[in-house]
């Protein structure tokens, strides 16, 4: 099955893109839902009660499901408790990233990932699509959605690799600095050629 990567930084319009391409019939295998399921209470993997026993117990909420918030700002204010959740959670991903893209079916699919360049995921796609804003667009996208401070959106940027690093990636590249429309116009073109070399 080809496989079309789709990455971008925070808040650049990645699921306003996938959605795009959902609408058009395509799978699409969504990193950050992969990362929701691996720390659910119920998951197999055992990841929440390993973040549990590392951070303490006040790292859950009363139901028991992750505080997520919390370690937000926990882990993009220190780099080893960052890294040290990334190496637990990113093979749990990769793994059920891998084994959910067996299973699509159609012409092709799109593996969706904000941090697809970060956690080495390129060897599993064959062209990659950047969706891409300038900094600033990005900044205040993040921030409008999430409800998050300035300080705090500038530190999971810099977490991430810079737009001219993933721009040099790119085969393609869905500019989402106008409006949702513009980018409908351009995931549709891009379908077109995609479905030429699938
Ligand atoms: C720290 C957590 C709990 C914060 O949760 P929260 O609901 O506030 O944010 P959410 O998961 O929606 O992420 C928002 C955006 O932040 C960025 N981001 C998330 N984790 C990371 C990371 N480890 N490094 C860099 N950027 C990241 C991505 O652009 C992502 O889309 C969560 O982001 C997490 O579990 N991160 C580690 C797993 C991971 O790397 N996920 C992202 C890629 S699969
Ligand atoms: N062309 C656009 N014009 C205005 N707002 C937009 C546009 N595209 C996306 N948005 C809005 O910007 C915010 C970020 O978009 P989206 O959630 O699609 O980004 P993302 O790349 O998936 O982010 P993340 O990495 O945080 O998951 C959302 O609130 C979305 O509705």
């Amino acid at each position: 099955m080809f496989i079309l990567g789709l990455t971008g930084g925070i808040g650049s319009g990645k699921s306003a893109a996938s959605n795009i391409f959902k609408a058009l019939g395509v799978a699409v295998v969504d990193a950050d839902v992969v990362a929701r399921e691996v720390v659910m209470p119920s998951s197999a993997s055992g990841a929440l009660s390993q973040i549990a026993a590392h951070f303490g117990q006040h790292i859950l909420l009363p139901d028991g499901q992750l505080n997520r918030a919390k370690l937000r700002e926990k882990v993009f204010a220190d780099v080893t408790e960052k890294q040290w959740l990334n190496n637990l959670l990113h093979p749990l991903i990769r793994q059920s990233l891998l084994s959910q893209l067996q299973a699509c079916k159609g012409e092709y699919a799109i593996l969706e990932a904000p941090l697809l360049i970060e956690n080495d995921l390129l060897s599993y796609i064959d062209k990659l699509v950047i969706v891409d804003v300038p900094e600033d667009v990005q900044l205040k996208r993040a921030m409008a959605r999430d409800n998050n401070s300035k300080a705090q959106i500038e530190s999971i940027m810099a977490a991430q690799v810079s737009r001219a690093q993933r721009l040099k990636l790119a085969d393609y590249v869905l500019d989402n600095s106008a409006d949702v429309n513009a980018l409908a116009q351009q995931v549709k073109d891009l379908h077109q050629v995609i479905l030429s070399q699938a």
